[in-house]
């Protein structure tokens, strides 16, 4: 398997065709993407990456961050890439940006390209655009928060709508750590995860809970498809459990 280097920051972000609605965004990612993820997750071998970066990866993924405005997207996202809460007043995102991380899974370097995109209606038809080349979305929402909690519904209806069928879905209860302010039940959650058969977690950016894990169960789910790995079926929900049992660590 030849490796790859990855592109670092805006500078690496691929975005929908040309022309499309997108690039009245934020301006931040209207550029082409060398070497960059296909929509099955194999890096195209005859554009070789510009980067500036020494992390080499071997498969590269796009992951995007959907759900209402408040529920924790920006946070959750720099919990992952920097291990910090961005604590203070809360800036709500404008368009679309994105981070890149890139993680060990089995030996395997893969790449996430992660999209932080902005909850704030206003934004929609900007994130829209970008559904089609996302590989796997995480769907927040917020467990102090239950009108966040009643638009899951929608959010789902929207990812049907824009999404590729195939992409890998999950659904996460954020600001688990908000024990006096939490109005949604992990059972809630739980239940609805199960209606939508999609895998399901309570995460928090503020501590840290079960942040990595969400991304590398999809990191691992997606290398899995695409490496095509039939005789280990890779199940996101159990391994999720296993983990999280494993630890002794995330449940609330
Ligand atoms: N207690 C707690 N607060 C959190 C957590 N995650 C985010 N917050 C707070 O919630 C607020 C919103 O967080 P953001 O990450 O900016 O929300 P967002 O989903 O990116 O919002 P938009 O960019 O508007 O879509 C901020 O004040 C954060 O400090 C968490 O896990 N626990
Ligand atoms: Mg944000």
């Amino acid at each position: 398997m030849s490796r790859k280097k990855a592109a670092k920051g805006k500078a690496a972000a691929s975005s929908p065709s040309a022309g499309s609605p997108t690039g009245k965004g934020t301006g931040k990612a209207a550029r082409s993407s060398p070497g960059i993820v296909q929509m099955n997750g194999v890096v195209h071998p005859s554009r070789p990456s510009i980067s500036n970066s020494s992390e080499f990866y071997d498969i590269a993924f796009k992951v995007m961050l959907v759900g209402d405005s408040g529920v924790g997207k920006t946070c959750l996202l720099v919990r992952f890439k920097d291990g910090a809460f961005l604590a203070g007043s809360f800036i709500s995102t404008v368009g679309i940006d994105f981070r890149n991380k890139v993680l060990n899974i089995d030996g395997v370097k893969v790449k996430l390209q992660i999209w932080d995109t902005a909850g704030q209606e206003r934004f929609r038809s900007v994130t829209h655009a970008y559904y089609r080349d996302a590989n796997a979305l995480l769907l927040l929402y917020d467990v102090t928060n239950k009108t966040s909690f009643d638009n899951i519904q929608a959010w789902l209806t929207e990812i049907h709508e824009y999404a590729q069928q195939d992409v890998v879905l999950m659904l996460l209860g954020n600001k688990a750590d908000a024990t006096h302010d939490r109005v949604v039940k992990r059972e809630d959650g739980e239940r609805l995860a199960k209606e939508f058969g999609v895998p399901f977690m309570e995460t928090s950016a503020r501590s840290g809970l079960n942040v990595e894990l969400a991304f590398t169960a999809v990191a691992k789910e997606l290398k899995h498809r695409s490496m095509k790995e039939p005789s280990e079926k890779f199940q996101l929900q159990e391994y999720v459990n296993k983990e999280m049992k494993s630890t002794g660590c995330c449940r609330s």
